[in-house]
């Protein structure tokens, strides 16, 4: 019965969820009637349902018992602020659902930022206004307010080469070469220096980016924001986006410890030649930049107040690739709840053969996902393609009607 099959989940230590059985159970159990079935949890991830009488069947699209958030609802609990993170292949509609979002965050009385990091940006389309000037955008006609932003990766690449040049790069070799310590610079070989500072990696630009952002969102200003959504470029880029404030962090701390090394080594000099020690400046933007990367890192992960929310279509291609994203994710332990399955196709009332086909192709490619190790366990959100532009705010509305439900 539904009652034991909810007690023996409330059994579950730490498990605080109310569960609605019969959003879980997949087509075509969904019409039996949920006092017909009896369901105990096997794993935090795996429900066994049984008919009586029937071999028991397991509803492998649950939730995972430690997901807080299965349902928009709970998505707009609670006035702390949270971040969701839009990402998957490039074209699948993440800025269409990402913009849909913040929309229904505004409409639902959050206060929202949505900001897009992704430098082939379309959320000015998206909104039908112009959020490239580098500033927070007002969207009007919401409950709440919405603010918009672009942010523009080439020109934060550009700060940070000259903050870097300045603190880092050519700074520190010029220091060395003055002070007759040039021979000193092999042996830090290592550092890549150059490699680092004035041919920054791929990807870099968007942690750059990010990372401005939170300096943008930490303002007091801005602190009135209980919802920051991100409209992330394609996967590959995403990717390396998560990957890069480790990376990064680590560099900044061999730089800043070698420029200490550096340091002392002067002043030992200096006052071996009798003249005072200098007070070598703290390398500050490398520290605040090293910071404010260590921030975004423990954002990516804090599944308290952040999600990534995968975008797919229903096409072999699109879903292997989010297989393979969820699974990086997963490995940089980022909190994933859902996958939206975006632009489906309705069922044909006509006898359009290409309809026909098509959605006979997608409908492969969804049981593809129900059958992805990776992707299964995911909450599954199915959006239809629909016969309008999404563009503009009403657009969006009703997109965000779709799919956050
Ligand atoms: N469910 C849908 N029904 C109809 N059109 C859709 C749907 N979702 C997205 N679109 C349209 O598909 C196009 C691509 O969507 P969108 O820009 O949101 O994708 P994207 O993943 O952000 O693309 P990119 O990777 O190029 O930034 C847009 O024209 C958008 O209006």
């Amino acid at each position: 019965m539904l009652s034991r099959c909810l007690r023996s989940i409330s059994r579950i230590p730490g498990n605080l969820i109310p569960i609605t059985l019969s959003h879980y159970i997949p087509k075509p159990q969904n019409s039996i009637p949920c006092h017909r079935i009896t369901a105990s949890l096997t794993s935090v991830s795996v429900l066994t349902c049984k008919r009586p009488n029937t071999v028991p069947f397991q509803v492998r699209s649950v939730a995972t018992i430690a997901d807080p958030a299965a349902r928009f609802d709970e998505m707009v609990i609670g006035p702390q602020r949270k971040y969701y993170f839009l990402g998957g292949k490039g074209g699948v509609g993440k800025t269409s659902c990402a913009a849909s979002l913040a929309v229904k965050f505004a409409d639902h009385g959050h206060p929202t930022i949505v900001i897009s990091t992704d430098p082939a940006h379309s959320l000015s389309d998206s909104f039908a206004q112009d959020l490239a000037g580098g500033d927070l955008v007002p969207i009007e006609g919401l409950n709440s307010p919405l603010f918009a932003l672009e942010i523009n990766p080439e020109k934060a690449k550009e700060d940070f080469r000259t903050a870097s040049q300045k603190n880092g790069g050519s700074a520190v070799k010029d220091f060395m070469n003055n002070m007759g310590l040039g021979m000193l610079a092999d042996q830090f070989g290592d550092l890549k220096l150059g490699e680092l500072l004035d041919t920054p990696p791929p990807g870099l630009d968007e942690a750059i980016a990010i990372s401005k952002v939170m300096q943008f969102v930490e303002s007091p200003q801005y602190s009135m924001f209980s919802r920051i959504v991100f409209d992330t470029a394609p996967t590959g880029h995403t990717l390396r986006l998560l990957s890069l404030p480790d990376f990064l962090d680590a560099s900044i701390g061999k730089i800043m410890k070698f420029k200490q090394k550096l340091a002392s080594a002067a002043s030992a000099f200096k006052s071996v030649l009798g003249k005072a020690a200098e007070q070598q400046d703290v390398p500050d933007k490398l520290q605040q930049l090293r910071e404010r990367m260590t921030k975004v890192r423990d954002l990516f992960r804090d599944s308290n107040s952040t999600e990534f929310v995968i975008v797919t279509i229903p096409s072999v291609m699109a879903i292997n690739e989010s297989s393979r994203l969820h699974a990086s994710l997963r490995k940089e332990c980022v909190p994933v709840h859902r996958l939206i399955v975006n632009q489906i196709l309705p069922p044909s009332v006509s006898c359009c053969k290409f309809c026909t086909t098509k959605r006979k192709d997608q409908m492969r490619a969804i049981d593809m996902i129900r059958n992805d190790p990776e992707l299964a366990n995911l909450r599954i959100i199915e959006a239809d393609l629909v016969d309008l532009e999404i563009r503009g705010v009403p657009a969006l509305k009703f997109m965000g009607d779709i799919v956050w439900r």
